[in-house]
């Protein structure tokens, strides 16, 4: 980990807004903070407690050009800013609300989704939370979780957008309302993008069904047909032209899975 990123982004910010790591990927430095970027003294509707805010940055990366380097950034996290944007005016879905974004220094604000598993079971992404039922796989909340993940995926493709890396890790679960039910968001739209492509949605579910494969691979195959059960009743519901949609991306995603087995067989 990068001390010198993590002083970069304490020094940008200025020490009026607190910041704690939470991941440094590939990509990007991700912090997290209590404190709005242009409403400090912002608070909840329900009580004093401040609300958390992701930071995603996307430091310069010493192995580019420094021109080509900026004009990456600029490009990237405008990309994924103006994504974010649109994604969450479409009725239903779930991503991260965008509160600002500095394209030209590679900042994102994004509000906070999530919160601890219980019994140290880590951060409330659908990867820990499928860990959290490894006693209890086929348990009914596991089946509506996924059931609701796949509806996210369902009407993300419907709507003619792909998520370009949709790993486990990439699904959060925040508690709705009543405090019962997870509720699944997308989060991570670097790699995003606006496609009406059956094969960049066959990859994309490819891509998903790998991940849970490769981490739960006794019940993957429950698993991954409560997601595709979600995923095709937002198809279904749109009638004729739907389910003619659908069978084209289930086809499509039935040949990047062969193609992939063939990849593994010769290697
Ligand atoms: N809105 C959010 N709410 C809560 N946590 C978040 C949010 N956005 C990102 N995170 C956390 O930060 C991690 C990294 O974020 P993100 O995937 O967007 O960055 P990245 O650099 O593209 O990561 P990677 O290279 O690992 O794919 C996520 O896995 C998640 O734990």
């Amino acid at each position: 980990m990068s001390q010198e990123i993590i002083d970069t982004v304490a020094q940008y910010l200025t020490p009026s807004i607190p910041i704690k790591l939470i991941s440094q990927g590939a990509e990007a430095v991700v912090f997290s903070t209590a404190v709005h970027p242009y409403c400090p003294m912002r608070e909840t509707a329900s009580g004093n407690e401040p609300t958390q805010y992701i930071i995603k940055y996307r430091s310069p990366k010493k192995y580019r050009h420094p021109i080509i380097d900026k004009q990456l950034t600029k490009h990237r996290t405008l990309s994924e800013s103006r994504l974010l944007a649109k994604l969450f005016l479409i009725e239903h879905l779930n991503v991260p609300k965008l509160i600002a974004t500095d394209v030209y220094n590679g900042y994102i604000w994004l509000e906070f989704l999530g919160e601890d598993l219980p019994n140290n079971c880590g951060y409330s992404n659908l990867k820990n939370f499928l860990w959290m039922y490894a006693n209890d796989p086929y348990n009914e909340q596991v089946k509506n979780t996924l059931f609701e993940v796949g509806k996210q995926i369902g009407l993300l493709h419907w709507n003619d957008y792909c998520h370009g890396d949709l790993t486990t890790s990439n699904i959060v679960l925040a508690k709705d309302d009543n405090g019962i039910d997870w509720v699944p968001y997308l989060i991570d739209f670097g790699l995003g993008s606006q496609s009406n492509m059956v094969e960049d949605k066959g990859v994309d579910l490819y891509v998903l069904e790998r991940a849970i494969i490769s981490t739960h691979s006794s019940f993957s195959g429950k698993y991954n047909q409560w997601l595709i059960d979600g995923f095709s009743s937002i198809y279904k519901a749109q009638g004729k032209t739907g389910a003619k949609k659908l069978e084209e991306v289930l086809k499509r995603f039935a040949d990047v899975r062969m193609r992939g087995r063939k990849r593994t067989m010769v290697g």
